[in-house]
């Protein structure tokens, strides 16, 4: 069946609106996706928007999947947490982001306080990654496997792993997680490594490292926590995912994006250059086609972590505490709604449109060719 309707004609419909996993799909990347934390899946309002896999096709565990809840203490796997949002996921047919293996932060202390040689953390270390990637084994499309390896300047962040093992635990990492689950694609995890600079110079080093130790690093993720007004231009953007494939991974995402506001409430103005920095990182995407993905963290200013740990910011992001849809929104789903119509072909729109449940409920009009 050939299915000549097109995203511009879906977004004609009266009271019709194509969703943002839809409309990244029908413009060729692999998902539009929303990290989640188990307390909030007794929400039924947000789980309402979360579980439509038309809005995000990928969910990423905001917090389950870290060390601190897996492995609590030396050899007690607990996968509970994780659990619960891979099977959400799964069950609403949403690809799963793992998220995350060797990383300083949320470490159990008998990691991050333990006294160790070379060979007693390799060994735990191995014996992690082991563990839980097998558990995971065939759910996660991608693993986080080293996470915020750099400080700012782009040298290696002094942690327990950097110590002890030094910059090697980087490759072990990585050759862990692909001995344990050889189809997942591995990637490397930071925040401001999205524009261009040192910290972009020390992601591209780590991707050398990984490569030149013989192990295989698919992807580089760029968190993209970002700040309203401040944003790396697109060209910079750009600049900076070519940067990662040029230097041998075949892919990028955006993996936790959100831009917050340093001071609250935002007024109209700051709403509307918080879309327009939203619209920015979406079109950076979409000008690569090896960016497979944008994943916001969390979708609701009522979950965001950010008035946590950035005492005073937050608003972050494209729907506000009452899970209304902000500018921001409008405007990926805009950017995105033109390119599937300006450059996805018909094919693509096709595949990603006829089995959509939009289409099925609002019984657009159909034409079809040689069957
Ligand atoms: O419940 C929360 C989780 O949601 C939270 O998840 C982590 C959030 O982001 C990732 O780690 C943070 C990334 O941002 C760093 O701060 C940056 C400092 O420089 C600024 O320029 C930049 O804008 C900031 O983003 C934080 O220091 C990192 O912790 C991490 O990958 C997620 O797992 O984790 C804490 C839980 O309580």
């Amino acid at each position: 069946m050939y299915f000549s309707t097109t995203a511009a004609a879906l977004l004609a419909i009266p009271g019709a609106s194509a969703q943002l996993n839809q409309l990244a799909k029908a413009a060729g990347k692999l998902y539009f996706g929303s990290a989640t934390d188990n307390g909030e899946l007794t929400d039924a309002a947000y789980v309402a928007i979360l579980e439509d896999a038309n809005m995000f096709g990928q969910i990423t565990p905001g917090n389950g999947q870290k060390w601190e809840y897996t492995e609590p203490s030396q050899g007690q796997f607990d996968y509970t947490s994780g659990d619960q949002i891979v099977d959400f996921a799964e069950s609403n047919g949403q690809i799963v982001r793992c998220h995350t293996l060797a990383w300083y932060s949320q470490l159990p202390s008998w990691v991050g306080d333990g006294t160790w040689t070379v060979d007693t953390l390799t060994s735990v270390l191995n014996t992690h990654i082991a563990n839980e990637v097998g558990h995971y084994k065939g759910q996660c499309r991608s693993w986080d496997v080293v996470n915020e390896a750099l400080n700012e300047d782009g040298t290696y962040r002094e942690n327990v792993f950097y110590t002890v093992i030094g910059e090697s635990y980087i490759p072990l990492a990585f050759e862990a997680t692909a001995a344990a689950d050889p189809d997942a694609k591995l990637y490397y995890n930071d925040y401001n490594i999205e524009g261009t600079g040192a910290k972009q110079d020390g992601a591209v080093t780590i991707i050398n490292l990984v490569k030149d130790a013989g192990a295989k690093i698919d992807g580089v993720g760029m968190q993209a926590h970002l700040i309203v007004g401040t944003i790396p231009t697109q060209s910079d953007l750009e600049t900076s995912i070519n940067s990662y494939l040029s230097a041998g991974v075949t892919e990028v995402a955006y993996t936790e994006l959100d831009i917050r506001f340093s001071s609250l409430p935002p007024d109209d103005a700051g709403l509307q250059q918080q879309a327009t920095d939203y619209g920015t990182v979406t079109q950076a995407c979409l000008a690569v086609d090896a960016c497979v993905g944008i994943t916001i963290w969390d979708y609701t200013d009522k979950y965001s972590w950010i008035p946590g740990v950035f005492a005073g910011s937050g608003a972050a992001l494209p729907w506000d505490e009452n899970l209304s849809e902000k500018p921001a929104y409008s405007t990926i789903s805009s950017v995105l709604a033109a390119a599937a119509t300006g450059s996805a072909s018909n094919a693509t729109i096709t595949t990603t449109l006829v089995t959509s449940t939009l289409i099925t409920a609002t019984s657009v009009p159909t034409s079809t060719s040689g069957s």
